[in-house]
Parts: structure tokens; C-alpha cells; sequence
């Protein structure tokens, strides 16, 4: 007897043939992915906090501008956190007041608690995201309180977000693992992104801060948070230390997740996550979307111009695998 997911290609009343099923098997549509994803790009925020020499305001402002003409719908564009612990950021107003602020494009700014919640309020910014963690060590070094702590900072601004009539968006560190803790339980994954979802979250971001996932962790992870929180108001954010982020992305697209977290160029890491490589580049997470035929409005080329100017500002080399081979045609 052929296995049903062969019997189930085979038109009616054909002859069993391995080379025709064999071609079906592998033209065939896959019917789990979506048919459009949005792309959050988060390189000027993620991707910049972690550089050593502070990147001029301008180019900041610059790189924004260039996300957001190549039709990013979302560029998360700096951090409202203290300066102390993140210089790089440290010039948020400047950067929310010198970009252009395209009408259909989001902007949303890290805000850890009421103090970074009110100075991006006043300067503009009209979304918001809040950052907690599965991993009690991973929150302690992050933003200087526990889990719990931090939950009830994340309440105070989702309560006055609310009142404001801004989005919040709520992102999980540590869910494939942490850097001070090691493995993470995926129930704690779900308490956590449970609690930011209840609390008012439209959506919730789950970062795999060091890249240390495979497609086996990412599923078994998000098979415990969507017992708990819709797909649809679900995010992956992958670093990819150990080049696994685009696997662990298609696996939870194959899951229903439809926004996936990604920096141009591949740059960054946090710097309270030794050792993390950056995010997903974004050319490589578009090119392979687009070649699955899934929407994302981005124009690829616009994208690498816009990975070619920040790498060529920073003197480094795009992490981008798309950007690389293009470069060399
Ligand atoms: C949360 C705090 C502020 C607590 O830091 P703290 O020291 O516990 O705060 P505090 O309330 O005791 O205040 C200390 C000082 O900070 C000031 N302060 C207090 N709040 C703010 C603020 N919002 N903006 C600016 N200044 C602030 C406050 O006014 C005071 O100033 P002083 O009197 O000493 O001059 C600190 O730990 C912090 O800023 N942490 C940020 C760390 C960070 O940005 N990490 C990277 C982002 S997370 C990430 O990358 C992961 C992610 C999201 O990408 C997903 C993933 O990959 O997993």
C-alpha cells in the first residue's frame, strides 16, 4: 500500500509511477505556509545596540529612511533605556525626530518601563514594545529586576499605552535558551508570553537571543505557547549563532506564525547575550520567502542598498548570505 500523502497525489485511476510521483511530490504546492508575512526589521534598534563605536545620528536616520522606502511596514527604530546601560542609544530623541516617518510604515521604540514609555510618547513615537524574559538570570542582567519585577513594570505601561490609545508589543527573551541559565522550559516560554499577552500585547515577539535553537526546539517551544496564545499575534525573532535561524523560521511558519523579526545585513546581538551573533538577515529571510512565493512588499534590491550603506558606514562585512552572493554577480 503507497503511503496516503503519495496515494493522495496520484490522479484518479493512474498508474503507480515513482518517477512521475517523485516530480508531483516535489512540485507540489506546500499548503501550510502563508501566503503573505510581515517583516519586522529591527537592525537600526537590535542591530546597531550592540556596535562598540557610536554610529552618528544621521546614519541612523539615514538607514531608517532607506528601510522604509525599500517598504518595511515595521522598522523598530531605537531603545527608550537608560544610557547607561546602552549608550548606542542614547540619542532615541534625535533619531524619532529626524526620521521621516512614512505614513504606512510602524516605528516602534523599546521602552523597559513609565520613564522610557513617557520620553518616547512625547518625542512621537506611536507604538511601543516592552522586553522581558523566560530566563530569571537572562531579566536580572537585561533590565536589572526578576521576572515577576519586570511583569509589573510591563502592567504600568501597557496600562498608560492603553489610555494613550498606543500598541504595545511584547517581546520574550531566551526562549531556545539562555546564556547564564542554558536550557529554557518551554512552559516557562508560555507562562511568560501568556502573562505579556494577557496584559494587553497585540502581539509577542519570541526571540531566541543566542541562536542556539534547531527546528526541533522552536517546535516543541511554540507547540507549548500556542496552547496559550493565538498564532496570529505570534512572532519569531532569531539570532543565528548557529545557523539555524532560517530552519527555525520556516518550521514556524509551517506552525502559523506570520511575522518573523529580522535585521538588515544581519547585524547585532545584545550586549547582555556574550557571545550571540546577530539576527537573521532580512535579505536572506525575504529572498527565501519571495521564492516561496509569500508576500512581503519588500523590494530586495531596495533592501540591499539600504544593507550595503550601513555595512559600508560601519566598515564591516554584510552577515547577509544573499547580500554576499549578489555582490559578487
Ligand atoms: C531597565 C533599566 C532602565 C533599569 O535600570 P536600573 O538601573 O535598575 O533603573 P533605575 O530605575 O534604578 O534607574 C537608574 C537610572 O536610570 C534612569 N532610567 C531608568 N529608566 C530609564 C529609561 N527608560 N530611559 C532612560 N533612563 C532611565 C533613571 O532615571 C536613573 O538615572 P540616574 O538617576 O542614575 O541618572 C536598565 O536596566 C536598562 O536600561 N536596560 C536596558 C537593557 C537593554 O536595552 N538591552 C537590550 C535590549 S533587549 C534585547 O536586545 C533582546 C531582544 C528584545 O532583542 C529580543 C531577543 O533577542 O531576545
Amino acid at each position: 500500500m503507497l503511503p496516503l500523502h503519495v496515494r493522495n497525489i496520484l490522479p484518479f485511476g493512474s498508474v503507480w509511477n515513482p518517477l512521475i510521483v517523485l516530480r508531483q511530490l516535489s512540485s507540489s504546492p506546500v499548503q501550510s505556509f502563508p501566503k503573505e508575512v510581515k517583516v519586522v526589521e529591527v537592525g537600526p534598534r537590535d542591530g546597531l545596540q550592540n556596535e562598540k563605536t557610536v554610529v552618528p545620528t544621521e546614519v541612523k536616520i539615514h538607514l531608517i529612511d532607506m528601510l522604509s522606502e525599500a517598504g518595511l511596514q515595521v522598522v523598530e527604530a531605537t531603545s527608550f533605556v537608560s544610557p547607561k546601560w546602552v549608550p548606542q542609544m542614547a540619542d532615541h530623541i534625535n533619531v524619532m525626530l529626524g526620521i521621516k516617518k512614512y505614513l504606512n510604515v510602524n516605528y516602534p521604540v523599546l521602552t523597559p518601563n513609565l520613564t522610557g514609555f513617557q520620553a518616547a510618547v512625547k518625542c512621537g513615537a506611536r507604538e511601543v514594545a516592552i522586553f522581558g524574559a523566560a530566563s530569571e538570570l537572562f531579566s536580572k542582567k537585561n533590565i536589572n529586576c526578576s521576572i515577576e519585577e519586570s511583569l509589573e513594570r510591563f502592567n504600568a505601561v501597557t496600562a498608560a499605552a492603553k489610555e494613550a490609545n498606543i500598541p504595545v508589543r511584547g517581546y520574550v527573551s531566551c526562549v531556545l535558551g539562555c546564556p547564564y541559565e542554558g536550557k529554557v522550559a518551554p512552559s516557562k516560554v508560555a507562562e511568560v508570553a501568556y502573562k505579556m499577552f494577557s496584559m494587553g500585547c497585540y502581539e509577542i515577539s519570541l526571540g531566541d537571543t543566542i541562536g542556539v535553537g534547531t527546528p526541533g526546539s522552536m517546535r516543541d517551544m511554540l507547540n507549548a505557547v500556542l496552547d496559550v496564545v493565538p498564532a496570529k499575534a505570534l512572532a519569531v525573532h532569531c539570532h543565528d549563532t548557529y545557523g539555524q535561524a532560517l530552519a527555525n523560521i520556516l518550521v514556524a511558519l509551517q506552525m502559523g506564525v506570520q511575522v518573523v523579526d529580522s535585521s538588515v545585513a544581519g547585524l547585532g546581538g545584545c550586549p547582555y547575550a556574550q557571545g550571540a551573533s546577530g539576527n537573521v538577515a532580512t535579505e536572506d529571510v525575504v529572498y527565501m520567502l519571495h521564492g516561496l512565493g509569500i508576500q512581503t512588499g519588500v523590494d530586495i534590491n531596495k533592501l540591499m542598498q539600504a544593507g550595503a550603506f550601513i555595512c559600508k558606514a560601519l566598515g564591516k562585512k554584510s552577515n547577509s548570505k544573499v547580500a554576499q552572493a549578489m555582490s559578487k554577480l
